[in-house]
């Protein structure tokens, strides 16, 4: 067939509902446009609940909040939380507490879980990725240091793998971007069940 003759469908308008700086710039690198619209859930985790469906329930609770005020477009939505020793670790309180996840995490090889969802026309797909994240042995004065730079204070166990973070990791098994907060891959996986093609994820958001 000719390929003059075959025109191809716009992209959706894409919506990220989250609040999160790195996921906004994960998405950016891609070259995507899109509007960004946090969505504001209770992010509870009940005692008991395995990391891999709360971080997927979650990342669809934010999708489905922000999809029900954007109907026409595609809402994407992701939550990370680090998982060691049978705890799970979100943001720090404070810095005590940043000192006491990085000191759990020094000298051994712990969990990150992120849910992604996307929400387009009336229904929600999601998936859950896991990477394994191994940080060197640190003293305590080492860790207190870190924490001092304040890069971990609004991040999932209390550390950033794309800041000063990365000289703590010495190795990670799977996908690199599941741990700074959106696993791209799976996100793209998704989008395609959801109907919308590689080929036209390559031009989202351009017209
Ligand atoms: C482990 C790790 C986490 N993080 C971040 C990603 C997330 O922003 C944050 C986990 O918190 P989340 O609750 O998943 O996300 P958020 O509150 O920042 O944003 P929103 O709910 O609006 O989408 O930790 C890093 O940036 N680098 C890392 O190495």
């Amino acid at each position: 067939m000719d390929s003059s003759l075959i025109v191809p469908l716009p992209s959706p308008p894409l919506v990220l509902a989250s609040a999160s700086p790195r996921r906004r710039e994960l998405l950016s690198e891609l070259g995507w446009s899109f509007s960004v619209e946090p969505s504001r859930v209770d992010e509870t985790i009940p005692e008991g609940e395995p990391a891999a469906s709360a971080v997927e329930r979650l990342a669809r609770l934010k999708a489905s909040a922000v999809a029900d005020r954007r109907a026409e477009s595609c809402v994407v939505a992701a939550d990370t939380v680090v998982a060691v020793g049978g705890l799970l670790l979100g943001k720090p309180r404070d810095r005590a507490e940043g000192r006491a996840m990085i000191g759990l995490l020094a000298g051994r090889t712990h969990d990150v879980f992120s849910g992604v969802a996307l929400a387009w026309r009336g229904k929600v797909f999601s998936a859950s990725e896991r990477t394994e994240v191994t940080f060197r042995p640190l003293s305590e004065s080492e860790v207190r240091g870190y924490v001092d730079t304040g890069e971990g204070d609004d991040k999932a166990g209390s550390y950033a793998i794309q800041g000063r973070g990365a000289l703590l990791v010495t190795s990670i098994r799977g996908c690199y971007f599941n741990v700074v907060g959106l696993p791209l891959a799976r996100l793209s996986l998704l989008l395609a069940e959801a109907g919308l093609s590689l080929e036209r994820q390559w031009r989202f958001g351009s017209r």
